[in-house]
């Protein structure tokens, strides 16, 4: 069989997802030598590692990245320098950057395919998402963001093997967020009293599970670009993340807060708000936990809180797990479920590292 030919991989972000992204590609690198993979461009938002031979050097590439003088490229300069690449690109994008997002379809229209868990180009505008896979079908260039949804679990790729085999979905509903699900895990246990809410979001951020922001989870809108994602795939046509209810868990007197960390310094003063929600489930003999759900035949998206009995499934989640439930026409009512880790760093890169064994499957 004829060795694979070289592909050149560029990756934007190497924060908590990224590093384990690139660990995860050292290491198919040598599990997989045939692959033949080349990594050409890494920055993060202030330094960048390129050259003119598009060869970086694989053993030391966060050392490197660290000590370089470079700054990033703009986004129309890294097209330029990667659509002249003497081998066929993958981007890369490990950020949360709506920037980065927006110029998907020009990257794709060039010719270079993209793998990402960026959620923001895919629930960015309606007209966004057109763009970028028109301009895929147009190029030939490939889009996968299974770790948009759920981190690597298959949700995505399950969703989509539904529709284009020809099932209905009718429902999809569960818990979407992994911060989320820690949090009101730890906060209000099934069993036992449960920590402060401050505290266990701080430990969330901790663990490398919130969005860069914190906010951006607390406010619901992470939920929200998700349940985008799955209705716009399902076949609904929303038009963005705030075209529908969402729950927001920031406290009003924190809503005009400018910076992450000065938002975090503050939330311990509004711990007691959570305190009484919590306690108003306990009354009821109930947990409290943030849900999501589509529903297809009324066009009825919502995110928010719900309580649940002690004995329901989405109660008993342990850690930052997700369960997202698909009912469909073929599995009638027993939906086809999926559970497991929704967020970290090695789980999140996972979905990137099958995403890009996805696209050398049809570009190498
Ligand atoms: N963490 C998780 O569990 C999951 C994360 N995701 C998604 O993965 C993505 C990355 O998350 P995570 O690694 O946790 O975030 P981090 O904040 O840890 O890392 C983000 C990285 O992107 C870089 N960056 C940001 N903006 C730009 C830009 N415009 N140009 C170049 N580099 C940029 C940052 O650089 P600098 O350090 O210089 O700011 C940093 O290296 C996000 O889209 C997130 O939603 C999806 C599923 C789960
Ligand atoms: N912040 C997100 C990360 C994954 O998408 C979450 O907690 O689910
Ligand atoms: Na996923």
């Amino acid at each position: 069989m004829a060795a694979a030919k070289q592909i050149n991989i560029a990756i934007i972000g190497a924060g908590g997802v990224g590093k384990c992204f690139l660990a995860q590609l050292e290491a198919l690198a040598v599990r997989r030598p045939t692959l033949s993979l080349n990594l050409c461009y890494i920055s993060t938002s202030k330094k960048a590692l390129f050259n003119d031979a598009y060869t970086l050097n694989a053993g030391n590439v966060l050392q490197d990245l660290a000590a370089s003088t470079k700054a990033p490229l703009g986004l129309p300069q890294i097209a330029d320098y990667l659509s002249v690449s003497p081998s066929k690109v993958v981007l890369v994008d490990n950020t949360s950057s709506q920037d980065v997002a927006d110029s998907y379809p020009v990257f794709l229209s060039r010719g270079i395919s993209i793998v990402t868990p960026n959620k923001k180009a895919f629930s960015g505008s309606y007209k966004l998402w057109q763009d970028i896979f028109t301009a895929a079908a147009n190029s030939g260039a490939k889009v996968y963001h299974e770790s948009s949804v759920g981190a690597g679990l298959p949700v995505i790729s399950t969703l989509k093997d539904l529709v284009d085999t020809g099932d209905e979905v009718t429902k999809i509903e569960g818990v979407f967020s992994g911060t989320m699900s820690f949090l009101f895990n730890s906060f209000a246990p099934v069993e036992g009293s449960g920590g402060n809410w401050s505290a266990e979001v701080a430990k969330a951020k901790e663990l490398g599970y919130t969005e860069p922001d914190p906010r951006d989870d607390l406010n619901g809108l992470d939920v929200a670009r998700k349940l985008t994602i799955l209705a716009r795939l399902a076949g609904l046509p929303v038009e963005s993340p705030t075209s529908f209810p969402v729950q927001s868990l920031i406290p009003k007197e924190l809503e005009s807060v400018s910076s992450g960390e000065e938002f975090l310094q503050r939330l311990p003063e509004f711990d007691s708000q959570m305190e009484e929600t919590k306690v108003a489930a306990q009354k009821e003999g109930k947990v409290v936990r943030f849900v999501g759900s589509i529903d297809v035949a009324t066009k009825a998206v919502k995110v928010g809180l719900e309580k649940f009995d002690k004995s329901h499934p989405i109660a008993a989640l342990k850690g930052s797990d997700n369960i997202i439930s698909f009912y469909t026409k073929r599995y009638g009512s027993n939906p086809l479920i999926i559970q497991g880790a929704g967020a970290g760093g090695d789980v999140t890169a996972m979905g990137v590292t099958s995403d890009l064994l996805k696209v050398l499957a049809q570009i190498s």
